[in-house]
């Protein structure tokens, strides 16, 4: 009985702790030194270097260390097993938080007076209107943020994958569910996983649908947006500004012009992270369903790519 951690750069410390406290009597072994490989029966995975699960030959199950599983899919050497990733609800209380504060961030202009504060401008400006939030994703995180601002007074509008029915909430799907999903928001916040369907989705033509100086919160994944069409949509005014949690490669490299950008608002992919002390409830659930034949908790669909 035993679980492999394949979570490269990382302390794994407290998770080995814990997996030993609730797991007493299973072996907890980490990448790359496997004691006893074959004995492996659920891998947790994050980011996995590619043939890393390979000497796992009794593998039965595979358990994604975060919610999004792009980078673990990804893998063209990933066995072809259940793969559950991570929903908690300290994970979306997390990510609700930060766009809450972001959103506060915008309204009370702190951008404008940051900027203001280098060059010893004393020049007050009345907060920005920030009347309708569109959800890009309404699944486990973008649900929970679209409740938290519909209860804080915001106009609320959302876009899925499948048409959804919340109370209380615009919901749209499909391609002309998107441009009015988007067209009347003051701030759009992207919460799609990364798939081949949403790589560069949000290019010129899908920003252009945006209000006019409207405001993009991107938490997801870097590579849902085309860099150079968002630089281009800031630059031109159509966007008045962007929060970036996420990018297409991190660390963001240092000669990267987001870094410098005015409008553009850098944070170090922090808005929601695994928290070991809630997470290892499901990893353990997990596990034991594994061993006992049952299907694991919170599936990904392999097909869909999340
Ligand atoms: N920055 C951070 O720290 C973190 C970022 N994340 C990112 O957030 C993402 C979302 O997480 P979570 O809410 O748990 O994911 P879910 O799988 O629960 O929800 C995904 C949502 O996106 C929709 N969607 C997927 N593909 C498309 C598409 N092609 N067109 C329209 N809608 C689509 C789904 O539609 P439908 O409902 O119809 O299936 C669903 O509503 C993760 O994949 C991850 O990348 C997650 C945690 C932390
Ligand atoms: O859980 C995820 O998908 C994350 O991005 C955590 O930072």
């Amino acid at each position: 009985m035993s679980i492999a951690l394949v979570i490269p750069d990382r302390k794994l410390d407290t998770l080995v702790e814990k997996l030993n406290a609730l797991l007493p009597g299973v072996l907890i072994q980490q990448w790359p030194d496997y004691s006893a490989p074959e004995q492996v029966q659920m891998a947790v995975v994050w980011k996995q270097p590619q043939g890393s699960l390979a000497a796992l030959s009794n593998l039965k199950s595979l358990q994604s260390f975060g919610a999004g599983v792009d980078s673990i899919v990804s893998d063209p050497t990933l066995p072809d097993l259940p793969l559950s990733r991570i929903v908690d609800p300290a994970l979306a209380s997390s990510m609700v938080n930060y766009l809450s504060g972001i959103v506060l961030h915008y309204q009370l202009r702190l951008d404008l007076f940051q900027r203001q504060q280098q060059q010893k401008l004393w020049k007050p400006k009345s907060p920005r209107t920030i009347q309708q939030i569109c959800l890009l994703g309404l699944g486990e995180l973008g649900q929970a943020a679209a409740q938290y601002f519909l209860q804080q007074g915001y106009q609320v509008s959302g876009w899925s994958r499948s048409l959804k029915q919340l109370n209380g909430i615009q919901c749209y799907a499909g391609d002309t569910g998107f441009k009015n999903a988007v067209c009347d928001a003051d701030m759009v916040i992207c919460l799609l996983p990364l798939t081949a369907e949403t790589t560069n989705f949000l290019n010129t033509e899908r920003l252009s649908a945006f209000k006019q100086g409207a405001i993009l919160v991107n938490v997801a994944r870097g590579a849902i947006v085309d860099d150079r069409a968002l630089l281009a949509a800031l630059d031109a005014g159509q966007l008045q500004a962007a929060c970036l949690d996420v990018f297409r490669q991190e660390p963001l490299p240092a000669t990267d012009p987001y870094w410098q950008h005015p409008a553009v608002l850098v944070t170090p992919h922090c808005s929601a992270v695994t928290n070991v002390d809630t997470a290892i409830h499901q990893i353990v659930e997990n596990y034991q369903r594994s061993i006992n034949g049952l299907p694991l908790k919170h599936l990904v669909n392999r097909e869909r790519g999340y």
